[in-house]
């Protein structure tokens, strides 16, 4: 194979209850995260060899990669080793004891620094996709232990669909597909940075003198999922980390209350923010509801989409 195209989904969460502040520095969650069909896309294409270099920056243990990004807030992405994609890529080639060398190219669809795990989403499509590239064959267990040292929100990108996070929210457990759901996307003009809207929850709860209880799955959340209904799934969506990223990104509270205002069933910050989450009742209502907002003036722009939609996944090969 010369290359391999992989397409993988931004996440909302529907649940995301924030524990006490861990030794090592993250939060302990109850973390129900729900992929949603707004798709980045990463091809990895086959390098020459003799492309390595040790001296390269881009080249870690013997494995040299190139990076090029399109699409959506692409000027915002890193071209460096820090590119998340790329140090899946280095992360993986580093299991294949060979030198290895690949370009990557990502199409981008979700927003950079959203909130909706984007560049997660790109390091568990290069990680797919340079798998099959290289032959590895590594099983899911091996890919989402690579995953999980990327970041806290890689496994879910690999799984897909809907399920619980807890730990720092890379163990998962998946939860049945029962419903499908209609999501407006309110996209901010600007990001939020994950570790300092973490930092502001701690700040907030301080002042506050709120001591994080020990969190758990919502059993109101859990029973609206079995039920497919998403009135009751409306009412029940959570995010710990709301207060935090409304202080840090003002303009949030009036995209919040537009979209509640224009008949939302639900309506919160998705993950640190700062884009906004509204769930509606069918498409219909979905793309309703996009226009209202737009209308509105309350976002940089609107995006409807659904969920659940499978993980990363492979959708072109060239032999
Ligand atoms: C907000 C969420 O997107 C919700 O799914 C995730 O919890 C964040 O996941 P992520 O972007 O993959 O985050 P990581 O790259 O693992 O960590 C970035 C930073 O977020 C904070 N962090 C992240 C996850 C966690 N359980 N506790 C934390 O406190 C830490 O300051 C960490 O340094
Ligand atoms: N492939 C990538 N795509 C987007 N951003 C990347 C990528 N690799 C590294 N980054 C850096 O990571 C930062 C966070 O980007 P990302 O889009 O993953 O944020 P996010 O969606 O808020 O993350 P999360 O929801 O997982 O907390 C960006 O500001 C960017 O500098």
């Amino acid at each position: 194979m010369t290359s391999v195209t992989v397409r993988v989904p931004a996440k909302v969460n529907l649940q995301l209850s924030v524990g006490p502040v861990r030794d090592d520095g993250y939060h302990d969650l109850v973390n129900v995260f729900h992929a949603v069909s707004l798709f980045d896309e990463v091809t990895a294409t086959g390098l020459p060899e003799a492309a390595a270099g040790e001296d390269d920056p881009m080249t870690a243990g013997g494995v040299t990669v190139r990076v090029s990004v399109e699409g959506e807030s692409a000027d915002q992405v890193p071209l460096d080793a820090t590119n998340l994609a790329v140090r899946a890529a280095h992360a993986l080639g580093a299991r294949a004891g060979r030198p290895l060398a690949v370009a990557l190219h990502i199409r981008k669809a979700i927003p950079v620094a959203g909130g909706m795990a984007g560049g997660s989403a790109d390091a568990a499509a290069a990680l797919v996709a340079c798998d099959a590239l290289w032959g590895l064959g590594l099983g899911t267990d091996e890919l989402t232990e690579i995953a999980a040292g990327l970041g806290s929100d890689v496994p879910f990108a690999l799984l897909g669909g809907t399920a619980v996070g807890t730990g720092r929210g890379e163990k998962l457990t998946p939860l049945p597909d029962t419903g499908r759901y209609h999501w407006v996307f309110a996209l901010a003009d600007g990001g939020l940075s994950t570790a300092k809207v973490y930092a502001e929850c701690d700040l907030l709860r301080e002042a506050t003198g709120d001591h994080p209880a020990w969190p758990e799955v919502s059993a109101r959340l859990l029973a609206a999922l079995e039920a497919g209904d998403p009135k009751e799934l409306g009412e029940s969506l959570i995010n710990d980390l709301q207060p935090a990223a409304v202080m840090l990104f003002r303009p949030l509270a009036r995209t919040l209350a537009a979209g509640r205002d224009h008949g939302a069933l639900g309506a919160l910050v998705s993950g640190s923010g700062p884009t906004c989450a509204f769930l509606t009742g069918s498409p219909d209502h979905a793309q309703e509801l996009a226009l209202a907002l737009g209308v509105a003036d309350v976002s940089r722009a609107t995006l409807a989409a659904h969920g659940p939609v499978p993980g990363a996944t492979v959708v072109a090969t060239t032999p």
